[in-house]
């Protein structure tokens, strides 16, 4: 093995030095450790034997034991024992040389990483040897500070003055501390400090003295030793720091010996842990929309865990020269031993020995990642001037030389952290809960003014929507309005030209009103467009909903709200709907009513003449002319074509009266078609009229319902058999006993009439009251009523004649039973033709049966007969009033009786 040391020259006659120099070039005078590693690059493992101190991995750093001498003032004693002697070494510190004089004339000449003159200051002192190491430290390595020397040399003077009343005393513990606490963030990272000594093989704590034989635990793969029985003091200021060095310090046990008065008897072990975390950038992650301001993935989380160990050796002595005995000489061949199974170490180290007796003393135990482990290893040897020492000196030196060869391999502790990753998660989570909130409140805010935004459009569409529905109403029903007065000013014009020109102008006028139904014709369509356009615009209102509903998935409020809105919209459609169907009902009257106009012009008529009461057959038929008949069908068919029945029997139960009027004026209408008459019974037109006539809510539905109703029992028997199947003939009979408006009971009485006339109806009629109903009509005196009353008696009468003819009926006429025979008498020869006709034609078939005879005779009705065979005007009539006369023993028998020629 190469030596450390060289020597003077002089003494070998040789002014060369023959330095080897196996030292890398580390330089411990760098303050950053990094900066340090980045300048020995080359640094190479020396040893290669896989003999060490510790196990080793082959990824760590390789760093030397770093050694620095350091030299002792003379004490008192020795300035006075020492006077005429001279120091038994010379340092040149500039050089990093110590020499060790042999005597006057030759000295062994020794490098080491830094000497240290009694000069020295605490602070240098701690700089060149601590400070690198306590950098390492907090940069994660494990790291190790060390004294060795001779007994009273200043190993606790360098290491564990606490400098209270001189704050440049303050050894290397406390300087250490200072620096770790000013590093390190007490928030983030963890300081925890053990504190023992080891004494005659025993490891006692110095914080808790009870706590002895504290056994030393070594992790066989990493090589940690730890003192888990240690009591473990969180460090967070240096005052409690300091409490607890000097807590410590009344603990160590000292004793009084030749060469120190306060020699420290045990080896002091101080440990530092430190555990940081690691600080690296974490990742951004960037947001859905590039956004990097919030959102970061935690980078691996770490811990460092690093342990600065401050080892104050027990001083090395001579038994002899410390006059040590008793116990303190069984204290001092401990230290010794211990001492001695260190030294052993390092040469095995330093020689690269197969085979490292670490476990020859606990305190090469304790040590064993300080010298060839992980630890960054600084060793402070303390010597004395002493030339009386030179012995110990020399020992002392050649120990510090050994351990210079000695090569660690530093490495980090890096462990997982799971509490920082927690930490870190836990501020992570708390950031994306915050950020969740700010966009869910976002989301609503906007939902919030989809919301308002969509509820002002439906509202301005609807606003628009009805205004131009009112609009549109308004100039319908302006226009009219409009017409139906042009219409009656022409007529009235017509009319006094008609009185003063006579027929010639009665053509003109018709060319005036055809022009009329023309312009009628053309609002119709007009109204169509109307419709149409309607429809368009409830389309597009459901087209915009769709839309607003796809937009707002999940706004079940919207999608109400836009239900309500459809609704409101299908609603004004049908209202609309309806109003086109007043309006077309409108137009066709106004048609009807133009024809019947022309036409009554064309005879030269009355406005009374096509008011439909000179209606001999049916109350709503309209007797026109082919032409005229053929347009009105027409319209009619065009009615039904663009509407349709269902849909107009359906507005007879519109919720509006208005509705209601029109809608029965078109079924009457329509009812007064032959063709459709059926078509309406079957689609439940006749049911609807039936409600309508028992609801009795407005003289003119019910007058028009009846009408309606006597159009429908006309000519059909199936007809007439389900209106009384549906309980009509009392509801009209109940109708005819509270009307009092003449054309009401007009066209109940028609009704009643037309049902008259079919024979399987004849008893039903009796018992729900028609005749007596037709009886009370006549209370009204309109010539139009008496003569529906007087055609229903005249088909009664006929009916019972044809029943009695076969058979079916034998008994008197119920009419006479119900007491009709006075008024028929009364009007059998009435001014008005109709209802002369009709009673007439009554009287004869009374008269056909014998069993009517005599209460014919007694009311009167033969004088009638009489005058009938000899004067009325039709001779049907006449001639059947004869046979009938001539027939009856009964009515020829009370002639003779009378003496009336016949
Ligand atoms: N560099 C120094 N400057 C001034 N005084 C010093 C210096 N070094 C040591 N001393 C003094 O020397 C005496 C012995 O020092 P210290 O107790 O530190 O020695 P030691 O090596 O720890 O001894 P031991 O091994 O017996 O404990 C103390 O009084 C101390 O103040």
């Amino acid at each position: 093995m190469a030596s450390t040391a060289y020597r003077n020259g002089t003494h070998r006659g040789s002014s060369s030095l023959k330095v080897d120099r196996p030292l890398p070039a580390a330089n411990l005078k760098s303050s950053s450790f990094k900066s340090r590693l980045a300048h020995s690059p080359g640094s190479v493992l020396r040893r290669s034997s896989p003999a060490s101190f510790a196990s080793k991995d082959s990824d760590g750093v390789p760093g030397r034991v770093r050694v620095a001498v350091r030299l002792r003032p003379r004490n008192a004693e020795e300035l006075a024992a020492d006077a005429d002697f001279a120091d038994c070494v010379e340092l040149q510190p500039e050089l990093k040389r110590l020499k060790l004089r042999k005597n006057n004339w030759d000295s062994d000449t020794y490098e080491f990483d830094e000497v240290l003159t009694e000069c020295a200051s605490q602070k240098r002192v701690y700089e060149v040897v601590a400070k690198p190491v306590v950098e390492s430290v907090l940069d994660g390595y494990n790291g190790t500070v060390m004294a060795y020397g001779q007994t009273g040399t200043g190993k606790t003077f360098t290491l564990g003055r606490l400098g209270e009343e001189d704050t440049s005393d303050r050894g290397i513990m406390v300087r250490s501390m200072e620096d770790i606490l000013a590093d390190i963030s007490l928030e983030a990272d963890s300081i925890s400090v053990s504190y023992l000594q080891l004494y005659m093989e025993t490891l006692q704590d110095l914080l808790h003295p009870a706590n002895d034989n504290i056994p030393i635990v070594e992790d066989p793969k990493t090589g940690d030793v730890s003192v888990p029985g240690a009591t473990v003091v969180e460090i967070r200021d240096q005052q409690s720091f300091v409490e607890l060095l000097r807590i410590g310090e009344t603990h160590r046990i000292a004793a009084n010996t030749k060469l120190n008065t306060e020699s420290s008897r045990s080896h002091a072990i101080l440990m530092v842990h430190v555990k940081r975390s690691v600080t690296e950038g974490d990742d951004i992650i960037p947001s859905e929309n590039g956004d990097h301001s919030h959102l970061v993935k935690p980078s691996k989380p770490l811990v460092r865990k690093s342990k600065l160990v401050v080892v104050d050796l027990a001083g090395s002595e001579r038994i002899l020269k410390s006059g040590s005995e008793g116990h303190m000489l069984e204290e001092a061949k401990s230290i010794n031993l211990s001492l001695s199974a260190l030294g052993k170490c390092i040469n095995a180290l330093a020689e690269n020995c197969a085979h490292v007796p670490v476990r020859d003393s606990k305190l090469t135990r304790l040590l064993r990642d300080s010298f060839g482990g992980t630890a960054r290893t600084s060793l402070i040897v303390t010597i004395g001037p002493s030339p009386r020492h030179r012995g110990e000196t020399a020992s002392t030196i050649l120990f510090g030389q050994r351990a210079m060869k000695v090569e660690n391999m530093l490495k980090i502790k890096e462990e997982f952290d799971y509490k920082s990753l927690s930490r870190k998660l836990e501020v992570q989570l708390d950031k994306l809960i915050a950020e969740n909130e700010r966009q869910r409140k976002a989301f609503e805010d906007e939902v919030e003014r989809l919301n308002v935004e969509a509820q002002n459009r439906i509202s301005e569409v609807e606003r628009s929507f009805a205004d131009a529905l009112e609009n549109e109403r308004r100039k319908c029903q302006m226009d009219y309005m409009e017409s139906v007065k042009q219409l009656e000013e022409k007529l009235v014009l017509n009319q006094q030209k008609h009185d003063r020109d006579g027929k010639s102008t009665g053509q003109e006028n018709g060319l005036s009103v055809s022009e009329e139904v023309l312009e009628m014709k053309k609002l119709l369509e007009k109204e169509i467009k109307l419709r149409k356009a309607a429809e368009e615009e409830v389309k597009t209102l459901k087209s915009q909903q769709g839309q607003h509903m796809q937009s707002e998935v999940g706004g079940d409020a919207e999608v109400l709200k836009l239900g309500k809105t459809l609704e409101d919209e299908a609603h004004e459609k049908k209202k609309l709907e309806e109003e086109i169907i007043i309006l077309r009902s409108q137009l066709l009257q106004l048609t009807f009513e133009a024809d019947q106009m022309k036409r009554c012009l064309d005879r030269g008529g009355s406005r009374n003449a096509f008011t439909g009461l000179d209606s001999s057959i049916s109350p709503f038929r309209h007797p026109q002319p082919k032409d005229s008949g053929n347009e009105q069908k027409a319209s009619i068919a065009t009615l039904f074509e663009q509407v349709g029945l269902q849909k107009i029997l359906a507005l007879l139960e519109s919720e509006d009266a208005n509705v209601r009027i029109h809608a029965v004026k078109v079924v009457a209408n329509l009812a007064a078609e032959d063709a459709n008459q059926k078509k309406i019974v079957d689609a439940g037109g006749l049911s609807s009229l039936l409600m309508l006539l028992r609801s009795f809510e407005d003289e003119t539905v019910r007058r028009v319902a009846a009408g309606a109703i006597a159009n429908l029992a006309m000519n059909v028997e199936a007809n007439q058999e389900l209106i009384m199947a549906q309980g009509g003939i009392s509801l009209l009979s109940m109708t005819a006993a509270d009307a009092e408006d003449p054309q009401t009971l007009r066209m109940v009485a028609g009704a009643i009439a037309n049902l008259c006339g079919n024979d399987k109806l004849r008893s039903k009629l009796r018992s729900e009251g028609s005749i007596k109903a037709l009886l009370g009509i006549v209370r009204c005196g309109h010539p139009d009523v008496l003569s529906q009353v007087a055609r229903g008696i005249a088909n009664f009468a006929k009916c019972e004649s044809r029943a009695t003819t076969q058979g079916i009926n034998s008994g008197r006429s119920l009419l006479i039973e119900e007491g009709a025979l006075p008024w028929i008498v009364q009007n059998a020869n009435s001014e008005a033709a109709p209802i002369r006709r009709h009673v007439e034609l009554a009287l004869c078939h009374l008269a056909q049966h014998e069993v009517n005879a005599k209460d014919m005779i007694s009311g009167g009705a033969l004088w009638e007969l009489v005058r009938i065979s000899r004067d009325c005007s039709r001779e049907d009539i006449r001639s059947l009033a004869r046979r009938t006369l001539n027939s009856s023993p009964t009515f020829r028998s009370e002639m003779r009786r009378l003496r009336i020629d016949y």
